[in-house]
């Protein structure tokens, strides 16, 4: 099929392409350069340096303790791995929310460390600070949704938007970011008619479903959740891929055509 033998680089208006044709977008989370090499032959378009680091390479029990230091050391590394797809950067806990000015300062280190976008959680409230960077030369994605720096905040990993007030203030916080500029959006855990909703409601804004269901433009997981080493509790969201696969190889290829095909999340997946 034509996305796995497309070899050239991945450009930001490509993922706007694919959402307008229907192609959907493989993305998965990545932390180091090994990885990047095998998820890039493999046909995933985007990568996450997400802060669930955290998580899956530290230990903790959140994204909270995560530094920028750290974004940029495993940025840098999964750029020497990576020809192909683009890769985003979280914005960790603590470097965006003070100011644009801060969020400004800590994304260009990103971006000097190598990465293509970062990514930044919040809603309504952040869209004058995506309008600052995307003005300034910083592509952003947004997130919305569950946003797991705010845990403490949302008494816990649980479902938003499920209730009519709550979805109509995530549909109306996508509607801003994407007026301010946002390229891309993550939305997590949400239920899947939201999901579909918010991708309907911004084409000019691609969304990136974990837990959203199957009608977001594409879909994104934390590698180790999919590849089944994580050691904590996973959430119903994910689906482990090399159970039965045989090799990491094609347990990320299995994840990339099962996401191409529409087949993956399953009812079972969403909420
Ligand atoms: N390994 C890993 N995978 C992730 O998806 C992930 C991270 N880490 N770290 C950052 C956040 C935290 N996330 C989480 C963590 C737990 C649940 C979870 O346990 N969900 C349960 C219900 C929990 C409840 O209601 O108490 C579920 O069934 O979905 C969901 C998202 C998503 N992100
Ligand atoms: C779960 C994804 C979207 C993320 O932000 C991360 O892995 O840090
Ligand atoms: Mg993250």
């Amino acid at each position: 099929m034509a996305y796995l033998q497309d070899g050239k680089p991945i450009r930001l208006g490509d993922f706007a392409r694919m959402a307008a044709k229907g192609e959907k977008i493989a993305s998965l989370t990545c932390y180091d350069s090994s990885f990047a090499a095998l998820l890039d032959r493999s046909g995933v378009e985007l990568f996450l340096v997400g802060d669930s680091m955290g998580n899956v390479l530290q230990g903790h029990g959140s994204t909270l303790p995560v530094t920028l230091e750290q974004v940029e050391y495993h940025t840098a590394s999964v750029l020497r791995g990576t020809r192909r797809a683009m890769v985003m950067a979280d914005l960790p806990f603590g470097s965006y929310q003070e100011s644009r000015e801060q969020a400004f300062r800590s994304a260009a280190r990103l971006m000097a460390a190598g990465a293509h976008m970062v990514k930044i959680e919040g809603g309504a409230w952040l869209a004058e600070t995506v309008r600052f960077l995307v003005e300034r030369g910083i592509p952003v994605c947004a997130h919305i949704g569950l946003t797991p720096q705010s845990v403490n905040t949302l008494g816990g990993y649980r479902v938003q938007g499920a209730r009519p007030e709550g979805a109509a203030r995530l549909e109306a916080d996508a509607k801003a970011l994407e007026e301010a500029g946002a390229a891309l959006c993550v939305i997590e855990m949400v239920p899947a008619a939201l999901g579909a909703a918010i991708t309907a409601a911004c084409p000019r804004m691609p969304t990136i479903g974990i837990g959203a269901g199957p009608d977001c433009a594409g879909q994104i997981l934390v590698l180790h959740d999919m590849i089944g080493v994580y050691p904590g509790r996973t959430a119903r969201f994910t689906k482990d891929f090399l159970a039965g696969a045989g090799s990491i190889d094609a347990a990320i290829a299995a994840y990339v055509a099962a996401v191409k095909e529409g087949r993956f999340p399953a009812p079972e997946h969403c909420y």
